[in-house]
């Protein structure tokens, strides 16, 4: 296994969140396009960065299309350009070397973070999406938390909000402070509905107490806003988190 510890000089943006999932489909586009969508109503630059993408839906004109990457162009107000939104792109959906490999490709690894450096003057902030989860490949030679690892911004960690996130969202915390990655948060969002799932009420709780990882604040299912346990609105200051961020368990 490929442990990064030392990051490479990547010319990025200087401000950035890298969002990492517990899981594919957890929610990760859900929550950057809401945390984009937040941010350019604010007034910010923002910009959005899938460094691989894989899972194409197949439109009637036999032109392929990318639901997260049509998801963070809106989300940006299609200020950006898809093929910087993300450079690489794979039809099948499976782990994008997977997908690479079943259309006689590879995944350019070092693209990956090249691709990042053009978003360089680009935007005040840059929204860097991952593939899977923390230890999905997104090349033969790199998992997200490599890729992470490299581009060096603090790790935004989404779970689940219902039964099974302890597990999912501790196994992942586990492998981030291995990396000695910083984790700028959690968000527990309800990405399928949990009407009838009474974990959802206590998880956040039984989540602090079991890490030092601060639990930012959960979506509810088809929610537009982050919402603290109690059910208010969190009011969450992205631009401070990223800069007051983070928690390391090597600090
Ligand atoms: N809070 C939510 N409320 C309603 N639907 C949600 C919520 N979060 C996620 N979803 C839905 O769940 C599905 C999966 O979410 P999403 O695409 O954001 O996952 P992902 O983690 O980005 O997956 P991938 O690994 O493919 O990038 C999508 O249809 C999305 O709209
Ligand atoms: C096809 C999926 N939607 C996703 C890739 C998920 C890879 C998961 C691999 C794994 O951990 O088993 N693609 C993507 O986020 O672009
Ligand atoms: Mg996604």
């Amino acid at each position: 296994m490929s442990v990064n510890l030392a990051s490479e000089a990547v010319a990025k943006p200087a401000t950035g969140l890298f969002v990492v999932g517990t899981d594919t489909d957890i929610g990760k586009t859900y929550v950057t396009c809401l945390i984009a969508r937040q941010l350019v109503s604010a007034g910010s630059i923002v910009g959005v960065y899938k460094p691989a993408c894989s899972g194409a839906i197949s439109l009637p004109d036999g032109s392929q299309s990318w639901g997260d990457i049509e998801a963070l162009y809106a989300a940006t107000d299609g200020r950006f350009e898809r093929s910087l939104i993300c450079p690489q792109r794979f039809v099948a959906p499976c782990a994008p070397p997977v997908a690479a490999a079943m259309e006689g490709c590879r995944v350019d690894d070092q693209r990956l973070t090249s691709g990042c450096e053009l978003w360089h003057d680009r935007c005040e902030i840059l929204l860097v999406e991952g593939a899977g989860g923390l230890l999905s490949p997104v090349s033969e030679e790199s998992t997200v938390g490599d890729v992470a690892g490299r581009i060096d911004y603090p790790l935004l960690l989404v779970a689940g909000a219902g039964l099974g996130t302890i597990n999912h969202t501790l196994l992942t915390i586990e492998a981030i402070e291995r990396r000695g990655l910083k984790l700028a948060g959690v968000i527990l969002n309800e990405h399928t509905r949990c009407e009838d799932d009474q974990s959802v009420a206590t998880n956040w709780q039984e989540l602090a107490k079991r890490t030092n990882a601060p639990i930012l604040g959960r979506i509810g299912h088809g929610g537009t806003e982050v919402l603290r346990d109690d059910g208010g609105s969190a009011r969450i200051d992205w631009l401070n988190i990223v800069h007051s961020s983070g928690h390391s368990a090597r600090e």
